[in-house]
């Protein structure tokens, strides 16, 4: 379970927001939205611990942030505006070396069906910087059904995908979902059809 108490953040002197508090339980989505410049993404990184802008506690499995330090990092997957890939490696390198920078063992098989099941067959061994922003953003999204992790963070995970990739994706959510897994993300698109729906969190200016 996720766990967030009285979460409130600024950014540049500006209160973003105050005291969130919500959890979530195995099997369920949050969808924050709002306008631009809301706080959506700095949410999303306090979340993930990639930010220290923010006070309150958020707690995994009744543990919080601070006291699981950086094995936290190890329960989650994010997908940010950027997708986090090395250039000069390909698509099956960059997922090879993730793994074992983490100490995870992904054999490269396990890792070659991931880049299958994101349509990337066509440029598995072409270095990323050739690749697409769409098929960037796929080969980003293979770590997530390659290394299995129970909370997925995504900022703005539709963006650049086309719509078949748009659905994959809906379809990758429901199948982590319905195996206990959470979900976050932010999406200025309708967000393909999950089962079950996601919760809303509706951020507001200040
Ligand atoms: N590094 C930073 N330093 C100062 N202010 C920042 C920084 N990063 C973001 N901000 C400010 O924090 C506010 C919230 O930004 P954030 O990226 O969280 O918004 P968002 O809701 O995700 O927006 P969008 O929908 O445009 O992606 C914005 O007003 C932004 O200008």
């Amino acid at each position: 379970m996720l766990q967030v108490q009285g979460l409130t953040a600024e950014r540049g002197g500006r209160q973003l927001f105050t005291e969130l508090t919500f959890a979530l339980n195995a099997g369920e989505c949050l969808h924050v939205q709002g306008p631009n410049g809301v706080g959506k993404t700095t949410l999303l990184k306090a979340l993930a611990g990639l930010t220290n802008t923010h006070c309150g506690v958020v707690s995994w499995q009744g543990k919080s942030q601070s006291d699981w330090g950086d094995d936290f990092a190890a329960n989650l997957h994010y997908l940010g505006h950027r997708d986090a890939l090395k250039d000069t490696l390909s698509p099956l390198e960059n997922l090879l070396t993730l793994a074992r920078l983490q100490g995870v063992g992904l054999s490269e098989n396990a890792a070659l069906q991931a880049l299958l099941k994101v349509g990337l067959a066509a440029c598995i061994d072409l270095p990323v910087r050739q690749l697409s922003q769409g098929q960037k953003r796929r080969a980003a999204l293979a770590r997530f059904l390659a290394l299995p992790r129970p909370l997925w963070i995504m900022d703005e995970p539709l963006v650049a995908l086309d719509i078949a990739a748009q659905a994959e994706l809906g379809q990758w959510l429901a199948e982590h979902l319905s195996g206990g897994g959470i979900a976050l993300l932010t999406s200025h698109q309708e967000i393909p059809e999950l089962i079950p729906a996601p919760r809303i969190l509706l951020l507001e200016a200040m």
